[in-house]
């Protein structure tokens, strides 16, 4: 963290809507994602305001690695940007997440999409997410939390269609509860 700007680091006197996006290939990801949908609904300065349906997705990137679940949250915030990107670094952290391979596996994966109408170039906080716009694996849950979002001017269902990995994207349906102890440690979409 270098010389952030004032604007993200300024907490705003009412709440301001954002867009948060959620990914995870590594553990229990359906467990993982729904104890971060938790954290972020009782944090005293967010209220979530819609959570899409889990998406089931392709590893985007290159690495070989397992299918995502991924989820989008909308929230109303009194936090900051930079704060709230914080928040999100914790969850990570709380999830044992370990940072080795760009855009490799993760238990948890928090991104800030969207904040308000903020606009940053700085690169430890880029807003709106700079890559959102071309992947479904965020787009297309966004879409099905709002479908009547917009990223740029743009709606977002569209540029969910246009993107390379459209097709990859499924609704996820969860198989019938796993026996206990029988967990292999792996991955569990
Ligand atoms: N909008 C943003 N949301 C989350 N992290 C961001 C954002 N803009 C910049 N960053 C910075 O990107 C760094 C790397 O983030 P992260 O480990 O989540 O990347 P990644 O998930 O591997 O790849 P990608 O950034 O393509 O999603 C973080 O340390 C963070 O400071
Ligand atoms: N399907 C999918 N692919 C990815 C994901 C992700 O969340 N889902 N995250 C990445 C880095 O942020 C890189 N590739």
């Amino acid at each position: 963290m270098s010389d952030l700007p004032p604007h993200l680091l300024t907490a705003p006197a009412h709440p301001v809507p954002a867009v948060i996006a959620l990914g995870s290939n590594l553990g229990d990801s359906q467990q993982i994602l729904a104890d971060a949908v938790a954290a972020f609904d009782s944090h005293e300065h967010i209220r979530v305001t819609a959570v899409s349906p889990l998406a089931q997705t392709a590893p985007v990137g290159g690495v070989e690695q397992p299918d995502f679940l991924n989820q989008v949250l909308l929230i109303d915030t009194t936090l900051a940007p930079w704060a709230l990107l914080q928040f999100g670094h914790a969850l990570e952290q709380a999830a044992a997440r370990v940072r080795d391979i760009r855009w490799g596996p993760r238990t948890l994966d928090v991104d800030v999409i969207a904040y308000d109408d903020v606009v940053s170039d700085h690169p430890d906080l880029i807003l709106p997410h700079p890559r959102a716009h071309e992947r479904a694996f965020v787009l297309t849950p966004w879409s099905w939390a709002d479908p009547n979002a917009v990223l740029a001017g743009t709606p977002v269902a569209a540029l969910a269609a246009a993107a390379d990995d459209a097709a990859t994207v499924i609704q996820f349906e969860p198989g019938p509860p796993r026996a206990p102890g029988r967990d292999s440690g792996g991955h569990n979409v």
